[in-house]
């Protein structure tokens, strides 16, 4: 079925409605103050349960209004449909003709058979490749899976870069008291050396397994640092006496010590790893939303099967309520048209997400490179131009870091940021301080954060502190700055799922409001392909004439410094 062409959302009734809607708005002046003492029903109208998550928008700028025409935008710009052809297998990401089916990796086993896409049993597919993660990883944690030298395995080494890395490392560090084999795992992704130096610092080779992750297996970056480790490793166990160096000894070592991950099980073999210990995955995976693909299986060793499988439920309960609720009300597409909403209409081009929890210190790493790298475009699915603002950036740390160090601006800057703050009720590691609950110390600093941008500090509190007139102005907070609170009550395997599926859907709801095809990537390979180029400029006089003035001079830099 041919894809929809993308609506220009600029031109549709309501967008004209949502910008007469804020015109007046503004007019009135925006107060939130006032919006929660006109309506005691405020909260209740504007919290909601997704999965186990609880969401509060009440602190946005937003009405029962706002609300409303959202959605109208979201159904003007097709947003059902589109959520509807992406769960059915369409080829809805139109630039690389795939399908768009990470849902899929979420799907139970009892559904086999009913998502057939391009002649494959989908759900099947995935089921096969998770069982056999399943298996192996099981012999990994057990101890029966043994190194070269019948060592058990208690270290991985993960290679990997973007997608391939970002999911799981974030995955890995959010779930750190889940893991329970005794197996930690390190992640090499920059191609710089320094990466992997630091990274095999202190490692017996003899226990540890290296896992090359790569949608495509031709990758520089993971390939050049798969051919290192793979060199220290055979150097490592010859220099121990475990092998003699021969041919045959190297590829005993490689099947014991590497497997891989990737949808070109073709380029795995030709790497020297055993198609038996190779874990495939499928185009229709992007790589950014791969984390619950065999992408994932250093966290199934790390953490065992079951914890991935309820990681993998977590993915479903959000799935499901996005697909089957209602636009109005349902939390995970009103988080999309909210973007829309601020990027579009208050001109706010980033957006925070503030983790309440050290544990998701890579979250907004991760989420970079999610709604970056699908939504930073300037085309629409069929070429044509994007006519409004996309793509905002997505940054953040954990609170309450970030409130030592960027709040200022969220606070007081001339410049809106709408903010996401992740809390749950409980930690992983209670702590008490002088009787002081600590957890509790943390979470009052996330409400309090809220609290404070939505109902400022206006110049009387201020003066009614006792502050001298001259420094009033300063210490005036406007307020009316929106947050997002997502509560939940553990940060299990379960909720992160839960997460990461809940900001899934929110890019694709603003790339589909855009008209942009959140599936692609052109973006990053002018970038490779210069790469290429420049290269051999560092030795090759001709490459080197034929670059521009900068690059030129910058080259000559390096080889007056080279040591
Ligand atoms: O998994 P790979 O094929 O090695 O790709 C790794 C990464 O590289 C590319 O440059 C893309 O921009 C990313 O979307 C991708 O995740």
């Amino acid at each position: 079925m041919a894809v929809s062409a993308p609506v220009d959302a600029t031109k549709t009734l309501a967008w004209e409605a949502l910008k007469a809607h804020y015109d007046a708005l503004q007019a009135e002046g925006i107060s939130l103050k006032d919006w929660f003492a006109a309506d005691p029903d405020r909260v209740s109208k504007l919290t909601f349960q997704a999965g186990d998550l609880h969401f509060d928008l009440s602190k946005n700028l937003i009405t029962d209004e706002t609300v409303k025409l959202l959605a109208d935008l979201g159904r003007a710009c097709g947003v059902e449909e589109r959520r509807a052809a992406m769960f059915a297998g369409e080829h809805i990401n139109t630039t690389e003709d795939r399908a768009v089916l990470h849902t899929a990796l979420r799907r139970p086993a009892e559904q086999k058979g009913q998502l057939i896409v391009d002649g494959q049993d989908v759900v099947a597919d995935v089921h096969e490749v998770l069982d056999r993660m399943y298996a192996f990883a099981e012999r990994v944690r057990s101890g029966e899976w043994r190194g070269v030298t019948g060592k058990k395995i208690e270290h991985l080494v993960s290679i990997g870069i973007g997608g391939s890395d970002l999911g799981p490392v974030m995955a890995y560090e959010a779930l750190r008291p889940y893991a329970d084999a005794g197996i930690d795992c390190r992640y090499i992704s920059n191609i710089d050396p320094n990466d992997m130096a630091e990274k095999v610092k202190g490692l017996d080779p003899e226990t540890t397994l290296v896992i090359i992750v790569s949608k495509t297996f031709t990758t520089l970056e993971t390939l050049t640092n798969a051919r290192e480790v793979k060199a220290w490793m055979l150097e490592q166990l010859k220099a121990a006496g475990a092998i003699d160096g021969s041919d045959e000894q190297n590829a005993e070592a490689i099947a014991k010590h590497f497997v891989a991950v990737s949808t070109a099980l073709d380029l795995v073999a030709d790497f020297g790893i055993d198609p038996e210990n190779a874990f495939g995955f499928w185009n229709w995976v992007g790589g950014r939303y791969s984390v619950d693909s065999a992408v994932g299986l250093s966290l199934i060793i790390v953490l065992g099967p079951e914890r991935f499988q309820q990681f993998l439920a977590g993915f479903r309960a959000i799935d499901e309520y996005f697909e089957n609720t209602p636009l109005e009300e349902n939390v995970v597409a009103l988080m999309g048209l909210m973007n829309v909403w601020y990027v579009n209409f208050f001109g706010a081009d980033t957006h925070a997400v503030l983790p309440y929890t050290q544990y998701l210190h890579r979250f907004p790493a991760y989420l970079q490179q999610l709604t970056m790298e699908s939504n930073g475009k300037q085309v629409r699915w069929d070429g044509s131009a994007v006519t409004c603002h996309t793509g905002e950036v997505f940054w953040g740390e954990p609170g309450t870091n970030g409130q030592h160090a960027f709040y200022q601006l969220i606070h007081q800057g001339n410049v809106m940021v709408p903010a996401d703050f992740i809390a749950f009720a409980n930690t992983h590691n209670p702590a008490q301080d002088n009787g002081q609950d600590v957890h509790e110390l943390f979470l009052g600093n996330f409400l309090a954060q809220t609290k404070a941008l939505a109902f400022g500090k206006t110049a009387e509190e201020v003066r009614a502190e006792g502050t001298p007139e001259e420094i009033v102005p300063a210490r005036v907070f406007t307020g009316n700055r929106p947050t997002t609170s997502i509560f939940g009550d553990t940060l299990t395997p379960f909720a992160l799922g839960e997460l990461i599926a809940l900001y899934e859907h929110i890019t694709f709801v603003q790339g589909t409001v855009w008209g942009i095809d959140s599936y692609d990537q052109w973006g990053v390979e002018l970038g490779k392909q210069l790469a290429k180029q420049i290269t051999p400029a560092f030795h090759d006089d001709e490459a080197l004439a034929a670059q521009d003035a900068s690059t030129r001079a910058l080259i000559e830099y390096y080889r007056a410094h080279r040591q």
